[in-house]
Order: C-alpha cells, then sequence, then structure tokens
C-alpha cells in the first residue's frame, strides 16, 4: 500500500493483529469509525483508566484534523450492565428495589466519569451507547450465534463455542490447547471446552434480568461490545481501541461474536491497545488497591500532598508514548506543569498546525515527540506572532496547554440571560443576590470577569468555561 492508496493520510498505527506499525486506510475516508471500550460503571475512575480515554482523544482529534470534523465517528460505550454493578448497589442502597438501587449507582457514577474526562480536556464521542439499551440487539445476535451452531446452551446459560471457529484466539494468538491447561475443568464441567464464554445468563428473581428465549436473564459483557459497535459502525469498521488488558479475553471475544455473527473475517482493521499506568511496577487496578481516582487528583490533596490541574495530568500522560507503561510519580506531574508553565496561553487561530507534530503524531501517535516539538514551537511563540498563532493550532489539536474549553454544549443564552440578571442587581445595590448569581455560575464552570466598556464607562461582564 503507498501513501498516495485512496484514503491515506501518512497515518501509521501499530496494530495488535498484526503486531506490526501498519499505514492506516480507512474502508470510508468519508466515515472513519473508531469504537473504544468505555467504563463499567460501578465506581469512581482511577487515573489508569484515563490513560486509554486521552489516547484515543488524541487520535479521535488527528483524524478529525486529517480527515474533517464531520467524516469521523467515534463510539465509547457504558457498560451499565454487570455483576460488579449488581454488588454495588445492594451495597450502597440495601433498601430500594434493585433496579433502582442499580440505576442510582450507574447514573452516579456515568455522571461523575463524564466530569471527570471533561476535566482532562477530552472531547465527548459521537456517540456513548448504554449496554441496557440494546439488549434487544444481544438476544439477536446470540439467536443467530445459536443459529449458526457458534453457541450452545447449558445449565441456564447460552456459551459462545469456541471449538467452532476456526480462527480463534488470532488477535492474542493464543490457542485453545493453551487455554486448556491451567483452567478449572471442575467449575467449568457444563463448557465444551474451558475457554467457552458467557453470552447469556439467567437471572434470579433478585437480579436484573430481561425476557430472552433462554429465559429471564442477562448478557454477558462481550457481546454487549459487539452489538453496541455494530449498531453505530457496522459488521465491519476502522479502528478497535482499549487497554492491553482487553486484548485477552474481552477483545478476542469480541471479534469471535461479530465475526460469527456476521459472516465476516475481521470486526475491525486496526486493533489498537495502551499500555498501564503503574506504581512500582505494578498495573494500577482496583483489585491491588494502588489507584488514585481521577476525582481525587483533581479534587483533594491525596497525591504528592496537593491537587493537579487537569490539563497537568493529561500531558503527563501524553509524554509517554501510548503503547509504553507509565510510572505514575509525583515527579511526572511535576514536570509536565513545568512545561505547561513556560508555554504561553493559545489564542483563536485559523492556521494550521505544525509539520513536525503532525509528523510524529502520524507515525503511531508519537505524543513525546509532538510535544518535544511543540515545546521548541512555545519557546518561538513567545517573540512572534506568527509562531503563536502555529503554536496556537497545535497546542488545540493535541487538547494540551491552556486550551480554552469548548462551549459548544453550554447554553449560552442561559448563561447571557443570568449575566444580565446580576448586572440589574448590581445596578440596585442588591449585592447578595448578585453574589449568589455569580456562585451559581461558578459552580457550573463559568467564570465572570467584570470589566468597563471603555466608551461609555458602564459595567461589562464577560464569561469564559474553566475546566
Ligand atoms: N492501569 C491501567 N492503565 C491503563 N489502562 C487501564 C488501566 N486499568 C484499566 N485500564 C483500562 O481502562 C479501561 C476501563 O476498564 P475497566 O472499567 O475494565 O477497568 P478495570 O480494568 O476494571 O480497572 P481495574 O483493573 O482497576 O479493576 C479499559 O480500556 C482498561 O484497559
Ligand atoms: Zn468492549
Amino acid at each position: 500500500m503507498s501513501d498516495s492508496a485512496p484514503g491515506a493520510t501518512g497515518l501509521k498505527l501499530t496494530n495488535t493483529l498484526t503486531r506490526t506499525k501498519e499505514l492506516f486506510q480507512p474502508i470510508d475516508p468519508d466515515n472513519v469509525r473508531m469504537y473504544v471500550c468505555g467504563p463499567t460503571v460501578y465506581d469512581f475512575a482511577h487515573i489508569g483508566n484515563a490513560r486509554p480515554v486521552i489516547v484515543f482523544d488524541v487520535l479521535y482529534r488527528l483524524l478529525r484534523h486529517l480527515y474533517g470534523a464531520e467524516h469521523v465517528t467515534y463510539v465509547r460505550n457504558i457498560t451499565d450492565v454487570d455483576d460488579k454493578i449488581n454488588a454495588r448497589a445492594l451495597r450502597d442502597y440495601p433498601d430500594l428495589p434493585l433496579n433502582e438501587a442499580i440505576a442510582k449507582v450507574t447514573k452516579r457514577t456515568a455522571d461523575q466519569f463524564h466530569e471527570d474526562v471533561a476535566a482532562l480536556g477530552c472531547l465527548e464521542p459521537d456517540h456513548e451507547p448504554r449496554a441496557t439499551a440494546h439488549v434487544p440487539g444481544m438476544i439477536e445476535m446470540i439467536g443467530t450465534l445459536l443459529e449458526r451452531g457458534h453457541a450452545y446452551e447449558a445449565q441456564g446459560e447460552v456459551l459462545f463455542d469456541t471449538a467452532s471457529m476456526p480462527g480463534y484466539g488470532g488477535l492474542s494468538k493464543r490457542k485453545l490447547d493453551e487455554q486448556m491447561a491451567g483452567a478449572r475443568i471442575a467449575v467449568d464441567a457444563h463448557k465444551k471446552n474451558p475457554g467457552d464464554f458467557v453470552l447469556w445468563k439467567q437471572s434470579s428473581a433478585e437480579e436484573p434480568g430481561w425476557d430472552s428465549p433462554w429465559g429471564r436473564g442477562r448478557p454477558g459483557w462481550h457481546i454487549e461490545c459487539s452489538v453496541m459497535s455494530a449498531h453505530h459502525l457496522g459488521a465491519v469498521f476502522d479502528i478497535h481501541g482499549g487497554g492491553l488488558d482487553l486484548i485477552f479475553p474481552h477483545h478476542e471475544n469480541e471479534i469471535a461474536q461479530s465475526c460469527c455473527a456476521h459472516g465476516t473475517d475481521k470486526m475491525a482493521n486496526y486493533w489498537l491497545h495502551n499500555g498501564f499506568v503503574q506504581v512500582e511496577g505494578k498495573k494500577m487496578s482496583k483489585s491491588e488497591g494502588n489507584f488514585f481516582t481521577i476525582h481525587e487528583l483533581l479534587h483533594e490533596e491525596t497525591f504528592g500532598g496537593r491537587k493537579w490541574p487537569g490539563e497537568v495530568l493529561r500531558l503527563a500522560m501524553l509524554m509517554t508514548h501510548y503503547r509504553e507503561p507509565i510510572d505514575f510519580s509525583v515527579r511526572k506531574l511535576e514536570e509536565a506543569e513545568s512545561l505547561l508553565a513556560k508555554w504561553p496561553d493559545v489564542i483563536e487561530t485559523e492556521k494550521e498546525p505544525s509539520r513536525d507534530v503532525l509528523a510524529a503524531l502520524t507515525d503511531d501517535l508519537n505524543t513525546p515527540g509532538a510535544i518535544q516539538a511543540l515545546h521548541a514551537l512555545a519557546h518561538e511563540a513567545a517573540k512572534n506572532s506568527a509562531a503563536l498563532e502555529t503554536y496556537s493550532a497545535t497546542a488545540a489539536l493535541l487538547g494540551v496547554g491552556p486550551v480554552k474549553a469548548d462551549i459548544s454544549g453550554l447554553d449560552t443564552g442561559s448563561i447571557e440571560a443570568r449575566i444580565a440578571e446580576r448586572l440589574d442587581h448590581l445596578k440596585a445595590k442588591n449585592f447578595a443576590e448578585a453574589d449568589r448569581i455569580r456562585d451559581e455560575l461558578a459552580a457550573e464552570g463559568i467564570q465572570l470577569k467584570d470589566g468597563k466598556d471603555p466608551e461609555t464607562g458602564e459595567r461589562i461582564t464577560t464569561w469564559e468555561l474553566k475546566r
């Protein structure tokens, strides 16, 4: 394939399917399609969970730059069916009916997740499907897998028959017989092969469930992503991403289900996986207890005795290549903060981003190289206004630096109406009410700046969104 192939932009990505860096060529350059596995919403997200969100946000921004913003579709799901959610609901709301308790846990966690990743400068995906809204699609896909001889029923479960798929294990390069060794045969006696995984399982009266041809039950985790990705992106799409730990079994099983249900030999053409955020050489994870939540890093003083701005956390994450491990440390954050402190404020500009930065990013998202080039440009930008514009366009492309937040989702009419109301209160010397409005807006992240109109001398108030 050459750089002049249709849709080729020179972007190269390391594809886990082939373990090589490949030239990216979209199926349809008018609609470049990417799916990233999102959070299971039962608890605060930790800074390790933030890594795929930030990494794929940079890839999303880059694709939008290369193909045009309206030619990229990014889907990141929310897993709101999971036994860990049920357990949390029972623990936190023992007096509520289970469905209500689950709804409370998932709403609380998803809202927190959105707040956290917005503070890290991440754009919202184009679609954010929730598993609970796609159960009929899952039942349909499981039915197809049964019909086609890729699944079987046993002891109230529907299981995927891994032996029915000759290419099973192609992503993780695991062979079925390797999975056999070390398998707990006694526990899994109802499975034909130990690697067979659950598509559907029956629910007891106390567990959440949906009616299905196999009784009232709930879907397994893997089928959720196969259905939600096909719904928004089709049977075969361009990029599928997530953390390294998802290669096996989650992504392997997504591929098995999707390919066998749709009769395709691929689910996505490029599979990208980010490395781990580690603490003292170990994966940061909830089960190890060695984690820091995004929320506490932003708002509490538990890590290094202070709070850390979202911009610093984001830059620190991008200073390491996405496939490498990151040791999460105070030093790393301080390094990012001192870089940011040297960079000028970003200005509005239509200018193209720096070619050096683009060259780094299109080389398998080389963000450390991009940051180095941006730093050199920031130095220039302090002296020269053309460089300031290029620097600004480049910082905006990466979503780093003191970038003004995206206000496109805000109700600006309501903000302006409240500002006008506050000005009326100030004129009437009704200061308490004026302050109340200012505080209310501040709580929404809207910061007011009072000034004077140079001609009339009248008080004017402008606002900006603080991340
Ligand atoms: N330490 C980490 N570093 C980088 N990515 C991570 C890390 N831990 C989880 N992820 C990624 O975060 C995303 C959300 O995954 P998920 O909700 O399953 O978290 P998790 O694996 O349950 O977290 P934990 O391992 O702490 O229980 C996935 O893409 C996963 O690969
Ligand atoms: Zn998934």
